[in-house]
């Protein structure tokens, strides 16, 4: 078998579910819990006539992309919005809002409880609950001295000591309302309310089995239930909880809910015990996000939610300092920063009086150290969220990550990671950095006894979204490539048989900052000036400054940008409503990498996203990593995929036809990416301009350019020569008659 004549074709990977089976797919939130919301607000778009054809099941008309250029479709596009749950006009939240305070003073009037305690599941139903919404909770380890439950029975049996490996199933009571957060879990109004008006009626998968982890007691976890019956008081054993949950799931919410649940019950403590007077902003919870953008989003998000409850979320920019008083900085150190900062009269560099602070890992780093001594410890802080763990605790980032782990020496600090990957070295560098950590802090074995460390798995771990259709598509060059995005640029030119078909806004990835900005130079001029031109297409990448960033990021959102031509800086975290799909102009290095670009777009199980890989012949060794995600998210689909061979079948000729690739090498492909792309900058002079052109120029048409404007060039300086010899001065512009 040829397995290049083969890969020419388009493997053009269709969703594996059939209309007819569509239904065998649970409906769970996370598969399509806003999209009655959604389609209300995109009807407006300029982009969702197409979508809503897509929902009915009638062929979209393709009309393609100028049809809407020329109908002057163009400017109401805001198909991102801000973020804001975008089911409920503001009148109608009013309206709603007045009706919810009515019957609450109905019920407070007839003695009800506005809070309706809804039962607890049995063992059984919690076990099936879960089950259906695909929910898989582990102890990795940690606690000791267990008794109880045969879970916990089985932990002893294993390890014996915390250090050992300890697996075992738990089931907790599923979060299966929101109310139950106030009425089992005590959040305060202020934040209930706060969810309501975001338009948040039912909690995510991942919000089911975290939440009741993070603020439940031990009953409501699964853990120890008799040890609490025994003593016949509540007990909360401290759980670092590791989160794999797809793109999208909203993981955000599962942690804001728990930082601001749990600042905001030590400040009403505090305020008890000093007799109402209102405590201090001083740092307590850290979220670290590995970009600016996811920041910045962490932040927003964090805001709305905190409304009115007296928290305070802050990100921090590069240079920012967090304030002396909020960390344990030494005494010489705080004043000379002080002094330093305050002596041009203004100190706005400080991070000061906040709750919550939001900072990619080495801006924290750098706000917390001092000049020569290092990160300092940071007592105050007990909460500590690593988003996107798996990258935060890769190579690149781990020795700031686990710093500022360090730095933070509260004893009952409470860690949780999150990612829709973690992989299993991750998880046990993670898992042995705890318990260490726990060790030199020179915890007690109480103490320990009392502390887990507990993995939660939502659906299949580490693959993509099942509602994206994924397209795999060989270019064969990177001519060929560029031909293929124009072709997504400008679907009404003559379509090819097979080609997929993407509607703006999207995103493109590239391997490097260079081929981002090579790509964007080559498109910038494709969109009709009819259309917005220029303007609609853009480049973001972390060479550019905060402020361009921000503000691309901000045009991109509004739907002032359609196509945003990016690195993986964007792949990670980043939540744009109404995506409609993301190209792989170049093959992701591996398969996580896949999982998040992707997992841009399908968000909060909206159908319609499309992904399209482009790949030539060099990038083959990667195919298959990408190849194994795209079998697996078809597979999850449809229960009946597998045995109907549907969907499968799609692929197996292409799994088979891909070389097996060691784990050596993946190693290597995962570090470097692939060789003839990596041209750096600096090289853009000399061979490795050529590795990274981007043009659809053939090499015959740019060697004739190349020979003319030497042509050109020789000629001009011969002229000049003759010139000179004349007399005349060289580069001398002639200045016309003088009156
Ligand atoms: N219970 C819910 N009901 C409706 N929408 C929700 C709910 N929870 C989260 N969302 C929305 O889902 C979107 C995705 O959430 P979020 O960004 O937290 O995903 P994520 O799991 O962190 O994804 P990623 O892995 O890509 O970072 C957001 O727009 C968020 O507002």
């Amino acid at each position: 078998m040829d397995m290049f004549k083969l890969l020419t074709r388009s493997s053009n990977i269709q969703p594996s579910t059939p209309a007819s089976k569509k239904s065998s797919i649970h409906h769970i939130p996370s598969n399509g819990f806003l999209s009655h919301l959604q389609q209300e607000t995109e009807s407006s778009d300029a982009f969702s006539a197409d979508e809503t054809a897509k929902s009915r099941g009638t062929k979209r008309k393709r009309t393609g992309v100028e049809e809407k250029y020329n109908n002057g479709l163009l400017e109401p596009l805001d198909s991102f919005g801000d973020g804001v749950r975008p089911s409920v006009s503001s009148e109608k939240q009013a309206k709603d809002s007045e009706n919810v305070a009515h019957i609450r003073k109905l019920d407070v009037q007839i003695g009800r409880s506005t809070n309706p305690v809804i039962p607890d599941l049995s063992k059984e139903e919690c076990w099936r609950t879960l089950k259906r919404h695909k929910l898989k909770v582990t102890i990795l380890g940690g606690a000791s001295g267990l008794q109880g439950s045969h879970h916990d029975q089985s932990i002893r049996k294993v390890s014996g000591s915390l250090e050992k490996n300890a697996h075992a199933q738990i089931s907790p009571q599923p979060l299966t309302s929101f109310t139950q957060l106030r009425s089992k879990h005590g959040i305060s109004r202020r934040l209930a309310e706060n969810l309501d008006a975001q338009g948040y009626t039912e909690p995510s998968e991942v919000q089911m089995g975290s939440l009741p982890l993070l603020l439940g007691t031990d009953e409501d976890r699964g853990l120890n239930p008799e040890r609490q019956e025994r003593s016949g008081t509540e007990t909360r054993a401290d759980i670092d909880l590791l989160t794999v949950a797809p793109t999208g799931s909203g993981k955000t919410l599962g942690f804001m809910i728990h930082v601001l649940h749990g600042l905001l019950r030590s400040r009403q403590a505090q305020s008890q015990a000093k007799a109402g007077e209102r405590s201090e902003h001083r740092v307590q919870a850290l979220i670290i996000a590995p970009t600016h953008e996811l920041a910045d989003q962490i932040v927003n998000e964090g805001r709305k939610l905190a409304s009115g409850t007296g928290m305070k979320i802050s990100g921090l920019r590069k240079g920012m300092r967090l304030h002396p008083h909020l960390v344990s900085l030494k005494d010489g150190d705080a004043l000379k920063h002080e002094k330093s900062h305050t002596s041009g009269g203004h100190n706005s560099d400080f991070l000061v009086k906040t709750d919550i602070v939001v900072s990619t890992p080495l801006s924290f780093l750098h706000a917390i150290s001092a000049e020569e001594a290092g990160p300092a410890p940071l007592p105050d802080i007990r909460f500590l969220i690593l988003d996107e763990a798996d990258v935060l605790l890769d190579p690149l980032f781990r020795e700031q990550t686990l710093g500022i782990w360090t730095a933070c020496t509260n004893a009952s600090l409470r860690t949780s990671l999150w990612s829709a990957t973690i992989g299993s070295s991750i998880e046990s560098l993670a898992r042995n950095f705890i318990l260490d950590r726990r060790r030199n802090l020179g915890l007690t074995s109480s103490t320990i006894s009392r502390h887990y460390i507990v993995r939660l798995v939502v659906g299949l771990k580490d693959s993509a979204v099942p509602n994206v259709a994924h397209r795999l598509v060989y270019a064969a060059s990177e001519q060929g490539k560029l031909l293929a995005l124009r072709q997504l640029l400008h679907p009404s030119g003559a379509p090819a048989t097979d080609a997929p078909s993407l509607q703006p806004p999207f995103l493109v990835f590239t391997q490097t900052i260079p081929r981002a900005i090579a790509l964007h130079s080559e498109l910038v001029y494709d969109i009709p000036l009819e259309a917005g031109g220029s303007s609609r297409i853009a480049v973001l990448h972390s060479d550019l400054s905060d402020t361009t960033r921000s503000s691309i990021m901000a045009r991109f959102r509004k739907g002032e940008i359609w196509i945003l031509i990016t690195t993986d800086l964007l792949s990670r975290g980043v939540d744009f409503r109404g995506l409609n799909g993301v190209v792989n102009y170049d093959i992701p290095n591996t398969g996580a990498s896949y999982v998040h670009r992707v997992g841009r777009t399908g968000r909060q199980g909206r159908e319609g996203g499309v992904a399209v890989t482009l790949y030539t012949k060099e990038d083959v060794p990667y195919v298959k990593n990408v190849a194994n995600v795209i079998a697996a998210s078809e597979r999850a689909k449809t229960e009946h995929a597998v045995a109907d061979n549907y969907g499968e079948g799609m692929q197996k000729w292409l799994l088979d036809a891909l070389p097996n690739v060691s784990k050596k090498t993946k190693k290597e492909m995962k570090r470097k990416g692939v060789e003839s792309r990596r041209a750096t900058a600096e090289a853009a002079g000399g061979r490795g301009a050529r590795k990274m052109r981007i043009s659809t120029k053939s090499g015959y048409d740019r060697q004739l350019e190349k020979k003319k404007k030497g042509a050109v060039d020789g000629s001009r300086k011969r002229l000049g020569q003759v010139r000179e010899e004349e007399g005349g001065v060289e580069d001398e512009e002639w200045g016309g008659i003088d009156d």
